[in-house]
């Protein structure tokens, strides 16, 4: 039994209420008794609006499994309306958030997302600001690897070449020269305060739009490093001609970096397994170590000891012989849990867990006042909450409040708690409008979380009829109609050069290649990020940004409003072939096994998993609510029968099993299913899938990873 610390109505785990008041709150101008009294009404003040809000969720969903099972002359629509469902349109209104960084309002580019209980990555995360596009180029399928330009085992010069090839072609595209190009350049240095490029033939250019050369370090006739902008994102051209890359470059070029992850999101949700006081203790510290810029760690990698921190900002002379400093890291913001969740960091009277979204809400912001006197995250001055899983106005109205109240309780100026309001539930994306409304004044972004979303949209009309294969989901009607309604409700609510209009991740981590050619997609429908899942993927996303200049976009975009097109249910007859349903099934299956194994007993809330076309997958709490409810509602609508869903369980539980057999950490599945408890926990998120609230998977994951945790707990004893 944990010890707690009793604090008003309610009882903090004392290592979370000791990192608090260890870690926390020295160096904040706050007492413990202020901090601990104002946890205590926040919870208090909450509590019973967050239930009641979970019930009306419930309510809703019961109705509307009513309305889709049984007769009705109502039609759909107007059912919805008198639900509360579709909300009546506020008036129009534009936003008027203050104080935000200019990641966030002018710079378009990528957006990473990290596991903030994974160290390591997040330090990375956070430094992903800037990315080596030689790397990106060496290390992907960017450049197959043909016979003589393989990877190897180590750096293979004639892939080097390909690489710098394509390096200085990026550069002719984004800075062409007045005359010639940078794949013929042998020398860069300032002349007369400019940029002078010599080439082969000896001829000295300069660049077609001489103000994109903004900076740079070391002498001006032999510079170290030369900083160069376009479309509001900064290039480094690095340069060492003893360096083994600057060998082999005519100009003694050994990287090119570029800015990359201009955010990056500190994930405390669907990415990681936080179940307990110590779970979302180290979260809380990670994000500490981050905010106040101490944060380190050591690890080993390919037989060398690493030590990571992280980057200063990045100092140069303009061209005036001025200073500039450039950000080294991301602005980071933090990604909170939904209103579902509790957890037993925080007991009440009765024992019972407390809420985690308000729990969250009060430490992030607590955590984040480590950055408001210094500055270094946010040079405005704001703390930057991304706010998931939000069904409706009402519920956004609900942070809106608590934000309020967090900030009176820590003495915060208002609005000083920014929100980043996920578009992912279907009762958001129909009554966007009025949700943004209700956070007008702190709204910092709005982002497609496609796969939420489609996970909302199966359950939802779980008992409408069979849905379509997974695979065909991203081209039915209501996809494409949330992805433009979102973005023409952002642009009609103010947000072109205001605020970040996202879109999805990019879930296949390997695969670059199709990733540089599809999702450009992203900008060219008017989002100024999207989520990638690694710091390579931001930066060769970052190069999209380079193609489309993304704020002329948004200006291009019509103002038809597809949002009524989001009610075709996306409903269709079966795949005919046995064979084809079966694969579905197995894909599923795999996915659900391959992952939920990992987060049960690993406590690993973001796993590649093979598909079983053997593609990686990114797999997290999202992409495990679509598998689990779309065989749910399979074998709800006797396309596949319970018995067969439960053989192919058990056949994947076995790949999966090999496909882990060099884990030294794992246990296997097979052959006796009943004591994995992970394989009970996949079993149940399908079998138990149409009552799960909404579809989602926390509640059985939770509670199956504490009984793991139990049970190993009990046999250390
Ligand atoms: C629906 C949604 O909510 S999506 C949002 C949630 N999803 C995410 O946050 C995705 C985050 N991404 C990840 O967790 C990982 O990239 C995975 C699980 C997809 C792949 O992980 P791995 O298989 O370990 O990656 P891989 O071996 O290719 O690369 C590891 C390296 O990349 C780095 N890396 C990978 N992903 C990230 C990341 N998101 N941020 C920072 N660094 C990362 C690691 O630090 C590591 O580098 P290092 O050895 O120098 O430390
Ligand atoms: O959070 C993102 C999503 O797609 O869901
Ligand atoms: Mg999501």
């Amino acid at each position: 039994m944990n010890d707690y610390h009793s604090i008003g109505n309610y009882y903090v785990d004392s290592v979370l209420y000791e990192f608090i008041e260890d870690e926390v709150l020295p160096s904040l101008p706050l007492s413990s008794n202020e901090i601990w009294k104002g946890l205590s009404e926040i919870l208090d003040h909450f509590s019973e609006k967050n239930e009641l809000l979970l019930q009306k969720r419930k309510d809703i969903q019961k109705k509307i499994d009513e309305y889709h099972s049984t007769p009705s002359n109502q039609g759909y629509q107007e059912f919805l309306a008198s639900l509360g469902y579709l909300e009546k349109q506020k008036p129009p209104f534009k936003i008027t958030t203050a104080n935000v960084d200019p990641e966030m309002k002018n710079q378009a580019g990528p957006q990473l997302v990290v596991p903030l209980t994974n160290r390591r990555f997040s330090l990375n995360a956070a430094n992903a600001r800037w990315g080596s596009l030689y790397d990106a180029y060496y290390g992907t399928d960017l450049i197959p690897e043909a016979p003589g330009i393989e990877k190897g085992d180590a750096y293979n010069p004639e892939r080097g070449k390909e690489v710098i090839k394509q390096g200085r072609s990026r550069l002719d595209e984004w800075f062409p020269l007045t005359k010639g190009s940078h794949l013929d350049s042998v020398r860069y240095a300032i002349v007369n305060g400019g940029l002078c490029i010599e080439l082969k033939d000896h001829s000295r250019e300069k660049l077609k739009f001489p103000d994109s050369f903004i900076g740079y370090q070391g002498d001006c006739r032999k510079p170290q490093s030369i900083l160069l902008k376009h479309h509001d994102l900064h290039i480094e051209l690095q340069f060492d001609r003893n360096h083994p890359i600057g060998q082999i470059d005519d100009a003694g070029i050994k990287d090119i970096q570029i800015e990359s992850a201009i955010t990056s999101i500190m994930d405390c949700e669907d990415s990681v397994a936080c179940v307990d006081a110590a779970d979302k203790t180290n979260a809380y510290r990670n994000w500490l170590g981050l905010l106040k810029g101490d944060l380190q760690t050591t690890f080993e990698k390919e037989g060398n000891v690493i030590k990571r921190s992280l980057q200063a900002d990045r100092t140069y002379r303009t061209p005036e012989d001025e200073q500039i400093t450039v950000k080294g890291r991301a602005l980071m913001l933090i990604r909170n849990v939904g209103h579902l969740m509790k957890n037993p960091a925080v007991l009440d009277s009765n024992n019972e867990p407390c809420f985690e979204g308000l729990l969250d809400g009060f430490v992030s912001s607590l955590i984040g006042m480590h950055d408001l006197e210094r500055k270094i995250n946010s040079k405005e001055g704001s703390i930057y909450i991304v706010k998931p899983k939000m069904h409706g106005s009402e519920e956004v109205a609900f942070t809106n409040e608590l934000f309020n109240k967090i900030e009176d309780v820590l003495g915060l100026p208002r609005y000083t708690l920014k929100i980043g309001v996920m578009d992912e539930e279907r009762r958001t994306s129909l009554n966007l409008h009025n949700c943004i409304y209700e956070v007008q004044n702190r709204i910092v972004f709005i982002n497609t979380g496609f796969l939420d979303r489609t996970g909302d949209e199966i359950h939802t009309s779980m008992e409408k009829g069979p849905v379509l294969p997974k695979g065909m989901m991203k081209e039915s009607v209501w996809l494409q109609a949330y992805e433009a309604a979102n973005v023409r409700t952002g642009i009609r609510t103010g947000f072109i050069k205001q605020a970040q209009i996202g879109k999805g991740m990019w879930a296949k981590p390997a695969k670059m290649k199709a990733m540089l050619k599809e999702k450009i997609g992203h900008l060219e429908a008017g989002g100024n990020t999207a989520w990638v899942p690694s710091p390579t993927a931001a930066t060769i996303h970052a190069m999209h940004y380079h193609e489309v200049y993304v704020p002329s976009i948004q200006k291009t975009i019509d103002e038809t409003d597809p949002t009524m097109d989001m009610l075709e249910i996306p409903i269709a007859a079966p795949p005919e072939s046995k064979e084809e349903i079966m694969q579905e099934v197995r894909n599923n299956a795999q996915g659900i096994l391959g992952y939920v194994v990992r987060w049960i007993e690993q406590g690993i809330g973001c796993s590649t998993v093979p598909d079983i076309h053997d593609t990686g997958l990114m797999e997290d709490r999202a992409t495990l609510r679509i598998s689990s409810q779309h065989i749910a509602n399979w074998i709800k609508h006797g396309v596949i029968s319970s018995e067969e869903v439960k053989e192919v369980l058990k056949q994947m539980a076995e790949v999966v099993d090999r496909q882990n057999k060099d884990d030294s950490n794992y246990r296997p599945m097979a052959p006796d299913f009943k004591q994995s408890i992970a394989f009970q926990a996949a079993s149940d998120l399908i079998f138990l899938g149409p009552n799960q609230p909404n579809g989602y998977t926390e509640p059985i994951l939770h509670e199956r990873r504490l009984q793991f945790k139990a049970n190993q707990f009990s046999q250390t004893l």
